[in-house]
């Protein structure tokens, strides 16, 4: 990203055809603009770092996801190319990183940051970005940063912004994270806050290494994958396209993933211009995503094998799987979601499937289906609502909205909803277990509880059945135990963990 200039001198023509003015004025932060002539706008703002602002100011001010607001964003404002390419890493690198930038800022502003204007606060965190985390050149990243806050905050946070940004690049990122260990009171909070992780966060990803045999001090490298923007991954539905149709893929630059057949790995970030995913056949999913439905699949099943649902079913990327796998074996999916706008999402994910593959789409609460419902399905997915700790390098802002507090909640929905998949599922069929969390208290604690309570479960192998269902000759490294967690910094994928149980009367 060196010696990127903000794409003014592109962006002066575009922005004077495109009449974005008009929807930027719909973010808020936009004190300043109208007193301006609009000559010393185009003088101060630009484009990509305006973008980012404003969805950081969105994520703030809303509680909006960053991930979708940002795209729309950048499509209205006709901002492509190198500049949103600029504007997507500031914006998801400045949310993700934004705790290990607060504490860098903490030391040079001469106040609590809490008593800082919202707004100026995300000026600043962007600077700072750029400076540590993007290698923008200091002249720039101070002086279009300055302009901005200008622009967006006013002129006295702009000075301000001005001094502390100075501050902010008298040291490399190496020295500063050398300041905040020094500074810490112990080695997990300065990891923490290096890595840019609630201390919460990190000790509940700590314990969880160590209820899942890995070495607790792989924390560093876990909390360091959290931090990196994930690859996109593609999944190839089986029956619907074959990897090796050229004409499916386009001209999309692709890899095969290292575990799941299924798996392809995106180069490039813009899978919507390949033909195989505008026409469903397959979709955006994490590798990890794809092993716990494939193991599902695969799991050893005595009796029948006809009839499959998936509990919590929203937006669909498992069921579409699912369903896929079903339809190779004249099996067929109820996908059941209680949310009818996912609902609808699922719907949609399914609306490639062929015939007889897909029996229902259902809008329902699914802790009601085994007691509606008895010994029905064959096989059954629980992929659980949950707090989303494995997924963080996808969600960039999410860390800092989940609180211990969502837990108790969630684990109280997670215990019904597998106590009905158990009885949703007939004896002898298979019930999968899955969080896109390696927290124990969704995981392991989850399935134990809910275990006591009955005699009519079995625990299956589920490391055995991942096994059976990677790539030919990959050698998945996974714990001797028999549940399964994935790990960002081991695997490459979400941290997934996966359960796999059998009803046995
Ligand atoms: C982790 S997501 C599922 C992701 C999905 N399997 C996929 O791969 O696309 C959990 C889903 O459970 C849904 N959910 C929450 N409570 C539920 C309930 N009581 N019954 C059914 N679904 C529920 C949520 O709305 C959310 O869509």
């Amino acid at each position: 990203m060196s010696g990127y200039d903000g794409g003014r001198g592109r962006d002066d023509d575009r922005r004077s055809s495109s009449g974005r003015q008009r929807s930027a004025a719909r973010f808020r932060g936009d004190r300043s603009r109208t007193s301006q002539a609009p000559a010393q706008r185009r003088k101060r703002t630009d484009p990509a770092r305006t973008a980012a602002f404003d969805v950081l100011r969105e994520v703030d001010e809303s509680d909006a996801y960053a991930n979708l607001v940002l795209p729309p964003l950048l499509r209205e404002r006709r901002i492509r190319g190198r500049d949103a390419g600029f504007a997507t890493e500031l914006t998801y690198g400045t949310l993700r990183l934004r705790g290990r930038y607060d504490a860098i800022l903490a030391t040079c502003v001469d106040r609590p940051l809490s008593g800082l204007d919202p707004a100026l606060l995300d000026a600043l965190r962007l600077g700072t970005h750029q400076l540590l985390g993007m290698r923008v050149p200091v002249h720039a990243a101070v002086s279009e940063t300055v302009g901005l806050a200008r622009d967006r905050v006013g002129a006295g946070p702009a000075q301000m912004v001005n001094a502390v940004l100075r501050r902010v690049s008298e040291r490399s990122l190496e020295e500063w994270l050398d300041v905040l260990e020094k500074e810490a009171p112990d080695p997990l909070t300065g990891l923490a806050v290096a890595e840019s992780h609630p201390l919460w966060i990190a000790r509940a990803l700590r314990e969880a290494l160590a209820g899942n045999e890995r070495p607790v001090d792989e924390i560093g490298a876990l909390l360091a994958a959290d931090n990196a923007a994930p690859r996109v991954t593609l999944v190839a539905r089986p029956g619907l396209v074959d990897v090796s149709d050229d004409d499916a893929w386009g001209d999309a630059d692709l890899v095969a993933g290292p575990w799941a057949p299924t798996a392809l790995r995106l180069e490039g970030s813009d899978p919507s211009g390949i033909p195989a995913v505008r026409e469903g056949l397959a979709g955006v999913q994490d590798e990890g995503s794809q092993l716990v439905a494939l193991a599902l699949a695969g799991a050893p099943l005595d009796g029948p094998d006809e009839r499959w649902l998936d509990l919590c079913a929203g937006p669909g990327g498992k069921a579409a799987l699912l369903a896929a796998l079903a339809a190779q074996r004249g099996a067929r999916l109820v996908a059941n979601e209680v949310a009818p706008h996912r609902a609808r999402l699922v719907a949609g994910a399914l609306a490639a499937l062929p015939d007889g593959a897909v029996e229902e789409v259902r809008t329902g609460d699914g802790r009601e289906v085994g007691a509606d419902e008895p010994g029905a399905y064959d096989r059954v997915l629980v992929d659980a609502p949950c707090t989303g700790l494995g997924a963080l390098r996808r969600r960039p802002e999410s860390r800092w909205r989940r609180t211990p507090s969502d837990l108790a909640a969630l684990t109280g929905l997670q215990r019904e909803l597998l106590t009905s998949a158990l009885d949703a599922v007939r004896p002898g069929g298979v019930v999968a277990y899955v969080t896109c969390s390696p927290h124990l208290a969704e995981t392991q604690l989850v399935v134990s509880d809910v275990l006591r309570k009955r005699t009519d479960v079995e625990r299956l192998d589920a490391p055995a059945a991942v096994r059976s269902v990677v790539r030919d000759g990959a050698d998945i490294p996974l714990a001797d135990r028999d549940d399964v967690q994935l790990w960002p910094h081991v695997h490459g994928t979400d941290a997934m963990h996966l359960t796999l149980l059998r009803r046995t009367a």
